[in-house]
Formats: C-alpha cells, structure tokens, sequence
C-alpha cells in the first residue's frame, strides 16, 4: 500500500495530461503498482481502459477508452489514507484493514498488523500518531458517531512525519460544510491540534493545521471517501456481473482513494467498486460498456425510493441527481 516517500509523487505522475488541444482535456491512469490481481485480468504494463475528462453536467467523471466487458476488472486502487472504523480497531488490521485471527502476530504499541509489512508501512503515520494520547479525540468521535475525523488525523499524522503533502487531497472535488456541521467541526479541529500540541509535537511542524485547512480537507473527504466493506464471496464470484449484489460483512473502515474519487454517481450505475480482503478497492464493470461512454458507480444504497436517493445525495453530497432512473421516478 503505502510505500515510502516516492509514492505521493508516484501516485501523481502516473496521472498524465493528454489530448491537451482537444476540449475537454482529459487524463489517463497507468496501473501503478496494482496487484497480482488486476494483472491476471490485464496485461501488467497496459494502462486501464478509462480516462478522466470533463462531463456536461458533473463536474469531472471517469470514460472508457474501450469496450468494457461486463464483469471485467477496470482497475484496483490503493487508499491514499485509510483508517478502521473505530467498532473494528481491535478486529482489522490498522494499516490495510484485513481481517485479523484471534491472535494477531503483529503487535505494536497497542495495535494489530495482519504482516509484518503493514506493520513497517504503517510507520509512515504511527511514529507521530503514537506519540500522542487519541483517547479524547476518540471518545469524541465515538460519542458523536463521526468517522471522517479520523481520516483527517491520519492524514495529519503523514503531513507532519513528512509523507505527505497538505495539499494532496486538492486534485479532489472540493466542498463545503452546512451550517450545522460547523460547531462540530471546530471542536474536533481543536482536539486534534491540542492533542498533537499536548505531545509535543512543535508549531513549525503543525503550522499547515489551520481551521481553514482541517474544515477544506474535512469537506472533501465527506464527499471523496469510501465506505470499505469486505465483500464475502471468492474472487470468481465477484469476477462475475453479480458483483453489485454480492454481500458484504459490514464496513471496516474509511478511505479516501485518487481515481476512484473521480467516478460520479447513478442510480442504476454501470461500474462498482469493491473490497475483497483488505482496504485494496477494485473497480468492475456491472454491464458491457462502450468505449466512450461514462463509467459511474452508486454512492448509495441504491435499492431506496425514487425520494429518499434524492435526499441523501443532495445532503449528502450537494446535488440534484439527474440519471435515468431518477428522470423516470423509478
Ligand atoms: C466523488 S466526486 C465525483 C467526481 C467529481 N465530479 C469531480 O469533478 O471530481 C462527487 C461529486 O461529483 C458530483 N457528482 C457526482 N455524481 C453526480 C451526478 N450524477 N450528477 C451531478 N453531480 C454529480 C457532485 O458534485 C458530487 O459531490
């Protein structure tokens, strides 16, 4: 997942302008260090099928290069952060969010790894984050039911041991908070300032943890983060156009990921994204799509009414859902 350095600076070179005389402008994405997986299904250095570019009504959205296949594997992503929800800290491994046995070999300063490996990648954000004492801040989120906060001070944490930029998650759709969510948003930005100032961690090194900043990343991870559910079911299953109805254990986490980010939403989508063991996301096409046309996946639970899809996509994610289905009031 997370490896070293190099990798904020590799997760963005992969992202090439092309095209750059043609409007709209569209990008493309190499397969970067994808999984053993995605290369049974693509050559490895073939680059998915999909290019971000402009649409008329949604801002950016993520088309097809090709004809798609349905149930074919468009691409997998890894998180740019990622935190377990807080039921499942004991349960999941804290780096990738993977299942743990009943005896975790890996421990370390009161968490569990499911490898060595996530154990060692994890030390980009934990050497700061162990620092400090999250009981308040966590206890508040908990009281709160808030898990977005969480994926703010993870990010902090790899902001301020150097792993990342502040302004990494810029590329994102930005947002805003409501009204409501002000209040609660400059208590748990205080928290987690004086939380890291209580271990002592300097004002040079937090000077990017502004309330302007914590409220900016805050609002784009409301709208940009995934659920994680480990999907039950094998590989094969879910290779299969089923893959939207495969059932899932519940979620383990939040993450917040590059190009599944750019994916707009529709009720009766074409594409899915999906976890198999761990915090990995694979993207798959729901039916055969051509080359061309756009790739969108549902934000939501997309068995609700016509009238309860549009309430939480507008509160929720700030728009009015214009697709097929919601023309038809179906
Ligand atoms: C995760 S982002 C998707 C990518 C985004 N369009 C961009 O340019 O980065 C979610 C945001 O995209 C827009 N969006 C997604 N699906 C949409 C749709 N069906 N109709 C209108 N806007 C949509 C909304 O502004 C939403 O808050």
């Amino acid at each position: 997942m997370l490896r070293g350095s190099g990798r904020w600076a590799s997760q963005f070179k992969n992202l090439h302008k092309i095209n750059t005389k043609n409007k709209p402008p569209f990008f493309t994405f190499s397969t970067g260090t994808d999984s053993a997986d995605s290369k049974k299904s693509q050559p490895s250095s073939a680059p998915p099928p999909i290019q971000v570019g402009f649409t008329e009504s949604a801002g950016r959205g993520v088309f097809a290069t090709r004809r798609i296949g349905a149930g074919e594997l468009i691409h997998t992503a890894k998180p740019i952060v990622s935190h377990p929800s807080l039921s499942s800290l004991h349960s999941v491994c804290y780096f990738c969010l993977k299942k743990l046995p009943n005896k975790p070999l890996f421990q370390r300063d009161g968490v569990s790894f499911c490898s060595q490996g996530c154990q060692n990648q994890s030390q980009d954000f934990h050497e700061i984050e162990k620092r400090a004492d999250w009981s308040t801040f966590d206890d508040y989120c908990q009281t709160h039911g808030l898990k977005y906060p969480l994926l703010v001070k993870r990010f902090a944490c790899l902001v301020i041991s150097g792993f990342a930029s502040a302004s990494s998650l810029d590329i994102l759709q930005p947002a805003s908070l409501s009204p409501e969510m002000i209040p609660l948003m400059e208590k748990e930005f205080w928290l987690l300032r004086s939380t890291f100032q209580d271990a002592d961690i300097t004002a040079e090194q937090l000077v990017f943890l502004t309330k302007q900043w914590y409220s900016g990343v805050l609002a784009r991870i409301r709208i940009n983060a995934f659920r994680v559910e480990l999907a039950c079911g094998s590989y094969e299953d879910l290779l299969s156009s089923a893959a939207a109805s495969v059932e899932a254990e519940g979620a383990v986490g939040n993450a917040v990921y590059i190009l599944p980010s750019f994916y707009n939403h529709d009720c009766d989508p074409n594409a899915h994204i999906l976890w198999l063991e761990n915090v990995d996301a694979r993207i798959m096409a729901l039916r055969d799509i051509d080359a061309g046309e756009e790739l969108r996946i549902c934000y939501i639970d997309a068995s609700m009414d016509h009238e309860a899809r549009q309430t939480i996509l507008a509160k929720g994610f700030g728009f009015q859902c214009n697709c097929l289905r919601c023309s038809s009031h179906q």
